[in-house]
């Protein structure tokens, strides 16, 4: 038990980030036209190294011309350990245009990465007069950010946002697979009778994601699932980061955007419920009591906490 009550995330949708590599202008106007929620330009991987001067090119005429409506806006910088990300940071914040929400950081491994960029981004703004601070969003995709993830999630009050990557992530964990998220299939228990058990290999640091996030006010979302021809698998992925605390997930192609949105939106019928619990324990509060009985089931008040992660979460989607 701690004293201190538990931040709220910043109250915006966050169902679906759309990823495009910044070297496609072509693609800019079809994702705007999307139903993301999030809007992520990469200049990092999906970007070849000779098209990076390009692709920041590209991004920073993006944030003056395409009409993103109400989309949270995000560029991917390229990672500390490059030559690319000083220049992706200074050219964004003097040349782009304000409409920029967020910047996502890339394979943060400690507190001071996140420490950086700030430091940088705070002297851009000062000096250029911007009024409007962007925000952060930061990967945790490596061994270290994985160590770490409890002081990165608190480094800077610009963080908004914090996704596994889990590409990256299994290359510097030394998994044994090249599949980009999902079912893995050498990970299994297996049973007595001798069938096979499918278990979650990104649970361990998607949980611990959650535990950082919800300590200090951040986002957590699940990144990337690569395979997107596999729509159940997709789904599935979804669900399970949705089941832990996850608020969203990375789409890599468009035909993601959907499945996406519909597991991240609180159904009908469980915002309904939600609602009945809060009202079943208003009754019986107002009787003295602290716990209920709704639909043969225990209600208390740590349902009405329950009950109110639903509801705010539908309330943040459809203010
Ligand atoms: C591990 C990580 O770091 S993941 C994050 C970084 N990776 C990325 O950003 C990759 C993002 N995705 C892509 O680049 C592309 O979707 C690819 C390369 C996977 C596939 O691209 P394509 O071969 O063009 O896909 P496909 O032919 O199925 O596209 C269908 C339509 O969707 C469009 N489209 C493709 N990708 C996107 C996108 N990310 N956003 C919006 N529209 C897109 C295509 O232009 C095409 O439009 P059209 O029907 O008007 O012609
Ligand atoms: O950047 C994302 C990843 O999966 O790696
Ligand atoms: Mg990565």
């Amino acid at each position: 038990m701690s004293f201190r009550v538990q931040p709220a995330p910043p109250a915006r949708p966050n169902r679906c980030q759309l990823f495009g590599p910044g070297s496609r202008p072509a693609i800019f106007p079809k994702m705007a036209a999307s139903a993301a929620d999030v809007i992520n330009l990469d200049l990092e991987d999906s970007v070849a190294p000779g098209d990076k001067d390009q692709a920041r090119a590209n991004v920073i005429a993006a944030t003056r011309d395409v009409d993103w409506g109400r989309k949270t806006l995000s560029v991917r910088i390229n990672g500390l350990d490059t030559p690319f990300w000083y220049r992706d940071v200074v050219d964004l914040l003097e040349q782009g245009r304000d409409r920029l929400d967020r910047i996502m950081i890339p394979k943060v491994g400690c507190a001071a990465d996140v420490y950086a960029v700030d430091a940088l981004v705070s002297a851009i703004e000062a000096a250029r007069g911007r009024t409007r601070p962007v925000a952060f969003e930061v990967i945790i995709e490596t061994a270290a950010g994985f160590a770490h993830v409890g002081q990165i999630a608190a480094a800077s009050p610009r963080l908004e946002a914090m996704s596994l990557g889990a590409a990256d992530f299994a290359a510097s964990m030394g998994m044994a697979t090249t599949g980009i998220g999902g079912t893995q299939q050498d990970y299994y228990m297996l049973a007595p009778d001798g069938a096979r058990h499918w278990a979650d290999p990104w649970h361990g640091v998607t949980a611990a994601i959650v535990a950082a996030c919800r300590t200090h006010g951040v986002l957590p979302v699940d990144g990337p699932f690569g395979d997107f021809s596999d729509e159940a698998g997709f789904e599935a992925q979804a669900r399970r980061a949705a089941t832990l605390g996850m608020v969203g997930k990375w789409a890599i192609h468009p035909a993601q955007v959907a499945a996406a949105n519909a597991v991240f939106t609180p159904s009908d019928a469980a915002v309904a419920e939600a609602r009945e619990i809060l009202a079943a324990m208003e009754r019986a509060e107002a009787e003295g009591a602290g716990a209920a009985v709704y639909k043969g089931r225990l209600v208390d008040i740590a349902s009405v906490r329950q009950a109110r992660v639903i509801v705010r979460q539908a309330e943040v989607i459809a203010p």
